[in-house]
């Protein structure tokens, strides 16, 4: 029998109500975003306020350009900027230390989607757990225990020495831009569990770079969509690096960690380097930490991100300090000559020799203001409202500032694209007589800075001394566009098809 005409044409209705159901719900959240939301009336673009669809474009589909829209939006809307539906960004160097106060554990919501790693401390939300996971950190990273560990830093150096010896007697050219995280690389491995994987050895230097590389860009997928990365930690490995084969060097990163922490807490000594601790003890011993610290899980979170924070920012520093010096007859000959004098003989390095060099330092300082550690917006939830000149910053707003800032403000450091180590030499002023240093913010500022800083700048001095006290250099298919900041992938990455620093080394006769 036929069924009635009216029932075999009816359409199903739940599909539709639904539909409408979640266009109204997105249309009176616009509405609230652009009208009644505590931050309606800063400035901004309404699109950037109505949805964070806007950072997603920017940042996913024109790869990691956000940042520079937001510079290009400050000089058109003032200091003060409404980025996101619930995000105040403010350019003004002079604001830096209020938005990153020395005393206070503030609140730092957003990293904690990106990495798949939220119990790490650098993207740890709460101010007082981050308070303790840093006190815990805290003394393996104090300048005594850097000198402790001095002499594996300077077999390292002269693995690297070795290498680039090598690459001169094949008379070819040595890609700096692989190397550095190698060699940063099997130092922060050597010192976070005592053993490294023998990374500055391997012929092409692999790495983790290709790893965190990657990282910066699901970063930005996984802060639109947070449920992405704890669904792929649900997923076999096998698949993941099916659908998404950049994934692979994180994922096998991150096995390699697990598998040595499960070792660990199963009572196997990893530890195979002299080294009279590791961080990694450092942890599992530390009377600040409660056992839900020292699960593996978190202790993986800990080794991705401190491991991560040791690699690339300061390979980078290193590749941006290199090209300029080499590039510059003026800077490497200064620099060269005071190595000369110092070290006569060409002999082993001496960290307190180096430090007492100012030219070197002014280099380290020029290196790291235009490499910035992090180019990522860096957010801070303040439990008061935060006064910004004409504006009340309502209490828990998201607030972030971006370090570029800072080190391309032209008021404070004219011709900031150039590397002039001599901006920093004497008593370093800017134009109203503040210390230029109160300016230099790329190890961050206040509770949440950079821990690495002791290691980072230990590294800085004995491997550029190492380089530039015995050789010279030149650049090899390579120009600033090897060098500059192409992306913003929460790390600066250069342009894509960048194939890297590349100089022919040859030994110095003096
Ligand atoms: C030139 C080298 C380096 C630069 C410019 C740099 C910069 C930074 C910056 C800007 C931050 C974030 C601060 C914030 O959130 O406000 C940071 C945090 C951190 N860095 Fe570095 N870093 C460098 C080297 C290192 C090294 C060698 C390590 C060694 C492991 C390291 C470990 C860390 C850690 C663990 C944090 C998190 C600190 C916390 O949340 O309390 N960094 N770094």
């Amino acid at each position: 029998m036929e069924e009635p005409v009216t029932q075999q044409h009816r359409l199903p209705v739940a599909p539709f109500v639904a539909a409408g159901a979640f266009v109204l719900y997105w249309l009176a959240l616009v509405a609230y975003r652009l009208f009644f939301h505590p931050l309606a009336a800063f400035p901004g673009p309404r699109f950037a306020a109505a949805t964070s669809w806007y950072e997603a474009y920017y940042e996913i589909i024109q790869r990691g350009q956000f940042s520079t829209k937001i510079s290009e939006l400050h000089d058109k809307y003032g200091p003060v900027l409404r980025v996101t539906p619930d995000e105040i960004h403010i350019r003004d160097s002079h604001f830096f230390e209020s938005v990153y106060p020395r005393n206070a554990y503030l609140d730092k919501e957003g990293w904690n989607k990106k990495f798949g790693s939220e119990e790490g401390i650098l993207p740890t939300v709460h101010g007082l757990v981050h308070k303790r996971r840093r006190a815990a950190l805290l003394p393996l990273f104090s300048r005594r225990s850097i000198l402790d560990f001095i002499h594996i830093i300077h077999r390292h150096v002269d693995t690297f020495e070795g290498r680039m010896r090598e690459f001169e007697a094949r008379k070819e050219p040595i890609n700096l831009s692989n190397a550095f995280p190698a060699l940063t690389g099997d130092i922060i491995m050597d010192y976070f569990f005592g053993f490294n994987q023998g990374q500055l050895k391997s012929p092409q230097f692999a790495s983790f770079h290709e790893a965190f590389k990657n990282m910066g860009t699901t970063g930005h997928v996984a802060s639109q969509w947070p449920f992405i990365l704890p669904l792929m930690n649900k997923i076999p490995d096998k698949i993941v690096e099916w659908l998404q084969p950049d994934a692979k060097p994180l994922i096998d990163f991150r096995r390699q960690n697990a598998e040595l922490i499960a070792q660990t807490l199963k009572g196997t000594d990893i530890k195979t380097n002299d080294a009279p601790k590791t961080i990694f003890h450092e942890i599992l011993e530390s009377k600040h930490l409660p056992p839900e610290d020292k699960t593996q899980r978190r202790l993986e979170d800990e080794a991705q991100i401190v491991v991560g924070g040791g690699v690339e920012t300061t390979a980078y520093a290193l590749v941006v300090a290199s090209y300029h010096i080499i590039n510059t007859p003026r800077i490497y000959t200064r620099l060269h000559d005071d190595l000369v004098a110092a070290f006569p003989n060409s002999s082993a390095l001496d960290l307190q020799k180096l430090e007492q060099l100012p030219y070197l330092k002014a280099c380290i300082m020029e290196a790291t203001r235009l490499s910035y550690g992090l180019s990522a917006r860096n957010p801070r939830t303040h439990s008061e409202p935060v006064i910004y000149k004409e504006w009340v910053i309502p209490a828990r707003t998201c607030l972030s500032m971006s370090i570029p800032d800072l080190s391309h403000d032209e008021e404070i450091f004219p011709n900031s694209r150039e590397f002039r180590p001599e901006r920093w030499l004497g008593d370093a002023k800017t134009a109203d007589g503040t210390p230029l240093e109160k300016f230099m913010v790329s190890f961050g500022r206040g509770t949440r800075s950079c821990l690495g800083i002791n290691l980072a700048w230990t590294e800085l001095y004995l491997v550029l001394g190492m380089m530039f006290r015995g050789y010279k250099y030149e650049l090899f298919e390579t120009d600033i566009t090897d060098v500059e900041m192409g992306h913003d992938y929460f790390i600066p990455h250069v342009r894509f098809e960048s194939k890297g620093v590349r100089v022919m080394v040859s030994p110095t006769k003096d």
